[in-house]
């Protein structure tokens, strides 16, 4: 059997990194950076009110109470200022530019907030409220390295420095098509031998968490040739693939009818548990990737975590191929079978123990939703005392 690890490399060294596109400010969410996005101009790009009060010479204030006429009223967006003389105040808000001649800005809360004249209660210092033109960012400055993802807030940052497009990998679209002739949709009543299709909504919800655009392309049964078609439909819009089921060994398994044929998806044994039987290859032209995963809901879902999730930070241009760990104490007893991984299903505490769902059949879903990480149990383990210091990834 293949290790988990050589399983790993061999997708890592066959997926490619996105071409960048030039992205609408809009879709760049997600997106990872591929320029160096610089301020062509200081921000602030001007010194401006910090606060909604009135723009004064701190020297004309140092006696305070003062009463001061009010020369001007200075919204933000004003352009045509008066100058603030000796002894004058001029009425300003919170982002509008600072007249020349002032040195601060008295908050509208230590005044009387008077439109003709102003009585100022007390002093304020030289600079009090106000913020200085390139104080956030300087002309010419980066601002975001190629690399960085983009979140809302870098997002923003792009907007901020005046940019409506930038150079970013896109979201790799991610198809997402489960198979089996017992799958009907939720939602609908189940006829005898059927069950509700959840796989495609668990990669599907799966992928969008790592960053990545999933489609659900619904189910198709037993046929193979119903398969084929279904990828040929959705090759030209993915960047990959994502099958579950019909990769074993029963009578029945259009994934593997469908695709060994074609002499670029192997299809293998990974000594891990759940998750044993995987398919990996390329599909098409433009060799998009294709994982065939286990159908049991759990296999299914570990196998995205070890596989595909890391294939997709590639994708992005991303590193971080190696799911983190923390240890814990295990507060039950472990079984795993001799020459596989196990990957167990346990609630992580905050106090550094981990407790073993109850249910670790790779068909129990609700046991997989009630647990938070995963116990990893290594291939030459087959017993964990209770107690014993395990490795744990968070999910
Ligand atoms: N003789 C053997 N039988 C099996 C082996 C084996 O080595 N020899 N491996 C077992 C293991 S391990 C796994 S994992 C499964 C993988 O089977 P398939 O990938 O072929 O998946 P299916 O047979 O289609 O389904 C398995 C199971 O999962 C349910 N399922 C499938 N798709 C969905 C879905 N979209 N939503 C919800 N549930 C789904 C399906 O009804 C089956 O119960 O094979 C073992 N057998
Ligand atoms: O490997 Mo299967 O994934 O145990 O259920």
């Amino acid at each position: 059997m293949k290790s988990v690890e050589e399983h790993l490399a061999e997708i890592l060294a066959t997926v490619r990194p996105l071409a960048p596109l030039e992205l609408e400010l809009e879709q760049t969410l997600g997106a990872t950076l591929a320029e160096e996005v610089t301020s062509p101009v200081p921000l602030p790009p001007f010194d401006n009110s910090a606060m909604d009060g009135y723009a004064v010479r701190a020297e004309d204030v140092a006696q305070a109470p003062v009463r001061l006429p009010v020369i001007d009223d200075v919204a933000a967006g004003s352009v045509e200022l008066r100058a603030v003389g000796p002894g004058h105040a001029v009425r300003i808000m919170t982002g509008a530019p600072l007249p020349v001649g002032a040195d601060a800005v008295v908050p509208v809360e230590w005044t009387d907030g008077g439109t003709a004249s102003v009585l100022i209660d007390r002093p304020v210092e030289a600079g009090n409220a106000i913020r200085r033109a390139g104080e956030d960012v300087q002309s010419g400055e980066v601002v975001l390295k190629p690399g960085t993802v983009i979140g809302p807030a870098q997002l923003g940052i792009i907007a901020g420095v005046g940019r409506r497009r930038v150079w970013a990998r896109p979201r790799p679209r991610v198809v997402v098509i489960s198979t089996g002739a017992e799958l009907v949709e939720p939602g609908t009543s189940l006829l005898p031998g059927q069950i509700w299709e959840s796989n495609s909504y668990t990669l599907a919800a799966a992928v969008r968490e790592a960053g990545a655009d999933g489609f659900r392309a619904g189910s198709v049964g037993d046929d193979p040739a119903v398969l084929l078609d279904q990828l040929d439909t959705h090759l030209v819009r993915a960047d990959a693939l994502i099958t579950s089921g019909g990769v074993s060994m029963g009578a029945y398994e259009p994934v593997k009818q469908a695709l060994s044929p074609l002499g670029t998806v192997q299809f293998e044994k990974v000594a891990m548990q759940p998750g044993m039987p995987q398919g990996f290859g390329v599909l098409g032209e433009d060799r998009v990737p294709i994982f065939a995963l286990p159908g049991n809901p759990v296999s299914s879902f570990v196998s995205f975590l070890l596989f595909v999730r890391p294939a997709l930070n590639k994708m992005r241009g991303l590193s971080g191929d190696v799911l983190e760990t923390v240890t814990a104490q295990v507060t039950g007893t472990l079984r795993s079978p001799a020459g596989r991984r196990s990957f167990l299903r346990g609630v992580l505490a905050a106090d550094g123990t981990v407790s073993p769902v109850h249910g670790q059949g790779s068909h129990q879903l609700a046991a997989l939703a009630m647990a938070n990480a995963l116990i990893v149990v290594p291939e030459d383990v087959t017993e964990v005392a209770e107690g014993a210091s395990v490795e744990v990834i968070r999910i």
